[in-house]
């Protein structure tokens, strides 16, 4: 994987790059993260802040690209309409697992053996002080933000979890969290569903995301000859071949872009 170190692009750029967008509306697709990507990362999952003008923005920049615009989150297809209401972008939630594009609303629910399991790991992080789980339907986090002292314990109990769950989910690493995530789709599985029909179809991929779940739809958008923009100070290898320092100057372009 290409370090980000080595990353083609800077952050001068890639808003340079990226500001061209609109001079070929209908040759480009985006396709964005939201936490740490759109939204600045907070303590806990629930403490995110959405800014006034963003959901607009993100509505208006749709409209510039014949709709070929799609949200693709970890959190619940359902979470991330709260978050932009009262807009309901294309949107590929649960990394991928559950997604509304024109072909409908595809979603997955939680097995009663999944249910018992969310429960047992529930129970279990009471003995863990600051650890929150965040149910997620048919997918569950386990956030150590507020307790790192818990990073091993849970990365140790998070792997049997996923032993106890089977093959049908998978566990998903992230910005101090565990997750169970339904197996079945990654984000770049969820890229490739969009282009099976328009507004996505025959366009090239712009993917703007900043954790390892986001690896799966820049190499997808690399394969395509698109854009992939890591959000985040260095860090972490990455394969994309861009980088923005920070989710406020993703908001910068998406501003700039709407205008
Ligand atoms: O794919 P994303 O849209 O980036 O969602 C990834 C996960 O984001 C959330 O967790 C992360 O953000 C929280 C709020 O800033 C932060 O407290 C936490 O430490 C981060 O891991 C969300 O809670 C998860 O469900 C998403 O999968
Ligand atoms: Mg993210």
């Amino acid at each position: 994987m290409q370090s980000l170190e080595n990353a083609v692009q800077d952050d001068d750029a890639t808003q340079e790059m990226l500001s061209l967008v609109l001079e070929e509306p209908d040759h480009w697709a985006m396709f964005l993260d939201i936490d740490g990507t759109l939204l600045n990362l907070a303590p806990t999952p629930d403490a995110i802040e959405v800014p006034e003008a963003l959901p607009g923005q993100l509505h208006r920049l749709s409209n510039k690209l014949g709709g070929a615009l799609a949200l693709v989150t970890g959190r619940s297809l359902a979470y991330a309409d709260e978050l932009f209401k009262p807009f309901a972008f294309p949107t590929a939630g649960l990394h991928g697992a559950e997604i509304r594009n024109a072909a409908g609303m595809q979603t997955i629910e939680a097995t009663p053996e999944f249910q018992a399991l969310k429960h047992a790991l529930t129970a279990e992080a009471e003995h863990y002080p600051g650890v929150l789980i965040e149910d997620k339907g048919a997918a569950v986090a386990a956030h150590y933000r507020l307790a790192p002292e818990y990073e091993k314990v849970l990365e140790e109990r998070m792997h049997h979890y996923a032993e106890v769950a089977g093959s049908n989910w998978a566990l998903q690493l992230g910005k101090m969290v565990f997750e169970l995530r339904p197996a079945r789709s990654s984000k770049g599985d969820a890229l490739e569903r969009f282009f099976q029909s328009d507004p996505f179809k025959n366009r090239s991929p712009i993917t703007i995301g900043d954790d390892l779940t986001d690896e799966s739809m820049f190499a997808i958008a690399n394969a395509r000859g698109g854009l992939s923009v890591r959000v985040g100070a260095i860090g972490a290898p990455s394969c994309a071949t861009s980088r923005l320092s920070s989710s406020a100057l993703v908001r910068n372009v998406i501003a700039a872009l709407a205008a």
